[in-house]
């Protein structure tokens, strides 16, 4: 293609006033690109952010080889592989020079060139290299004239030791949330998505006290229970919420209730409201928490070694013959030898594991008895984990239960047995641990010294008043241990944020621009398209509501979105997605869609050519103009969209 032929912006006086090319480069002045400060201060969630200078999806990445598209490095003089190319600037220059006929249509100025030789020319120009292997090593980053425009600032240079590293396969990948958080998050939202079928449980109430609807059970249904566990949507907000239901209750004394509603902490799931109710024709009190999608007990977890018990988490060579029935009197050979086998197994958790579980319990009871509360139920049933988060569950329901006059002080003793009772068992991968010396001997033989004397100071009753704050010294260093760890997991999420923000971003700009390009013929008067004649394609029904006449659809224009602004929108989709090479295959490289998707987000003053369909002429717009185009054209869609007042 010849260089003449591409038509560069030039100033105002350059082109005819009528010209919408003209507006845009006066405009061009106020467009975000002028001042970054400017821009920034117009940022809210309806407007896009300027222009970003570095892509955290690409931090860290290769360069790779790129296929060149045939409309992106048509022109000779583009050709990346001299290092003698012109740069754009010179394009326009050379440009300057060629004759160029310009037509109006409807109000829009196209450019054509006249000079027949540069037609043949661009026939007749040499097909640039299909393959552009960029160097590894410094120089990469300093684009040197052999690199796109656009990959030195996609990418962050392989470092030097790493040798070329050229490969594309993969690269997609990096666009995107890693398959570990990505399943974390999905099996949550599976979880919150789960429906009730609303004939599985015909008894439960349709909703508690008109706030409460669409109860599912959490556990299976146990005859003659003093309490019971649901998920339950919230009527107005629609968020899940986890129910502790308590039978036949008759108290009213709720004093604790409302100190437990202000406890909140991490590692403590939140009592948020407490109410009465007769739904489930009773008299029930109905404890309403914060629901933690996909999670498990302790229990469940880590000690029932049934079937609930994954594989993954305990191993399946692991098998408690009495699980089934956990209150079966038990020999004590038989206590004695699961631990063992557990020993044999490898089935122990890890001591990494065991100390991140009491970090997060010593911390939750912390916050409780420091606010003059215990838990008063603290076992393996109570405690609960989704990811590596632990959680006191159902804090309160104790309180509900029995109101009376407790003596706290000793309550809070008891908290901190418990907590060693629940170490102990999760140290010897069973409940069954009545034998203290066995277990106690299964623990220093597997365990740290550490460990074995946080248990022995919590189990210890004997020994003068304990406090949870003297934990935190045996504790020690095992305390940076987890704050690491929540520091780095802290990090990769917000690593991960980050990149979703910009494709949530480039999402936008995606949506815009569908909605936009090629917009078909507006609906005629008496045409109503229903949604789902709309979807299933079926013929468009003759009475339209009365919102639908068309007087203020896009000024009537059949060809709206091949006209104006929004031609050069169709042009930069066809850039954008319907690059070939000189092969007339496809191209594609999501590198350079988002480079191109970012630019335009950003308003950019770098400049783009887009060529006509027919290849007869090219505009060289700026990103800047393309985005001020689209926003006027999505702004005229959505106000078309408008009912007319
Ligand atoms: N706040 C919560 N959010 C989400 N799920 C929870 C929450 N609290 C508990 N669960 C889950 O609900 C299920 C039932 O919990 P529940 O405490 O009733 O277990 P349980 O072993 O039956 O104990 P209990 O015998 O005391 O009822 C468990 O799988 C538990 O992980």
């Amino acid at each position: 293609m010849d260089p003449s032929i591409f038509l560069p912006f030039t100033p105002p006086n350059g082109l005819p006033q009528e010209s919408k090319l003209v507006t845009y480069m006066n405009r061009s002045t106020t467009t975000p690109t002028t001042s970054l400060t400017q821009a920034l201060g117009k940022l809210s969630l309806d407007s896009s952010p300027p222009a970003i200078k570095k892509f955290p999806m690409f931090y860290n990445q290769v360069l790779i080889s790129e296929f060149v598209p045939m409309n992106y490095y048509g022109a000779p003089a583009m050709l990346p592989e001299s290092p003698d190319s012109p740069s754009p600037s010179t394009i326009t220059t050379l440009s300057n020079t060629s004759q160029v006929h310009q037509e109006n249509v409807g109000g829009t100025t196209y450019f054509y060139s006249t000079n027949a030789d540069s037609l043949n020319a661009s026939v007749l120009a040499p097909p640039p290299p299909a393959l552009v292997f960029l160097p590894p090593g410094p120089e990469a980053c300093l684009g040197p004239p052999g690199l796109s425009p656009y990959a030195t600032q996609m990418y962050a240079c392989a470092p030097v030791h790493m040798g070329p590293m050229s490969s594309k396969p993969g690269l997609a990948a990096t666009f995107y949330m890693p398959d570990t958080i990505r399943s974390e998050i999905y099996q949550r939202n599976e979880d919150v998505f789960l429906q009730a079928d609303p004939h599985q449980y015909p008894e439960l109430p349709d909703n508690l006290e008109n706030m409460y609807a669409e109860l599912i059970p959490l556990e299976d249904p146990v005859p003659h229970a003093i309490a019971t566990t649901y998920r339950a949507a919230h009527c107005e907000t629609g968020e899940n919420y986890a129910l502790r239901r308590l039978h036949g209750y008759t108290t009213m004394n709720t004093k604790r209730l409302d100190a437990w509603k202000q406890i909140d902490h991490p590692n403590v799931v939140r009592l948020e409201d407490h109410f009465t109710t007769k739904a489930f024709n009773d008299h029930s009190m109905v404890l309403v928490y914060q629901y933690h999608p996909s999670s498990m007990t302790v229990m469940n977890k880590f000690l029932s070694g049934g079937a609930a018990n994954t594989a993954s988490e305990a191993n399946s060579a692991f098998h408690d013959p009495f699980s089934s029935d956990p209150d079966a009197p038990r020999p004590y050979t038989h206590q004695k030898n699961a631990m063992l086998r557990a020993v044999a197994c490898g089935a122990l958790l890890p001591e990494a594991v065991l100390w991140s579980i009491l970090v997060q319990l010593t911390a939750a009871l912390r916050s409780i008895h420091s606010a003059g509360l215990a838990c008063r139920s603290l076992d393996p049933t109570k405690v609960v984990m989704n990811g590596c988060r632990v959680r006191i569950s159902w804090c309160g329901a104790i309180d509900a239960l029995h109101p009376n006059a407790v003596d706290i002080t000793q309550a809070q003793q008891d908290d901190l047995t418990a907590l060693g009772r629940l170490a102990l068992a999760l140290a010897c991968r069973t409940i069954h641990c009545d034998n203290l010396a066995a277990s106690m001997d299964l623990v220093s033989r597997s365990y740290s010294a550490d460990l074995k004397n946080l248990i022995l100071y919590l189990l210890s009753s004997s020994g003068g008043r304990r406090s949870v704050t003297d934990l935190m010294p045996m504790i020690g260093a095992r305390f940076y241990t987890q704050v690491e760890a929540l520091e780095r997991r802290a990090d990769a999420f917000e690593d991960q944020l980050a990149m979703e923000i910009d494709n949530g971003r480039l999402l936008r700009v995606l949506i815009k621009l569908g909605v936009v390009n090629e917009r078909p013929e507006p609906p005629k008067k008496d045409t109503y398209y229903s949604a789902q004649q709309r979807s299933t394609n079926m013929t468009p029904a003759v009475h339209p509501p009365a919102t639908t006449t068309s007087h203020s659809q896009l000024n009537m224009d059949a060809s709206w979105s091949e006209t104006g602004n929004r031609y050069m929108l169709k042009l930069f989709r066809d850039y954008l997605f319907h690059s070939v090479t000189e092969e007339g295959r496809p191209w594609v490289d999501q590198a350079h869609l988002t480079y191109c998707l970012n630019q335009l987000d950003g308003g950019s003053a770098n400049k783009v050519e887009l060529m006509s369909r027919d290849e007869q002429s090219v505009l060289v717009v700026s990103y800047a103009e393309l985005k001020h185009c689209l926003e006027q054209a999505f702004d005229e869609v959505m106000q078309a969209a408008d009912p007319p007042a």
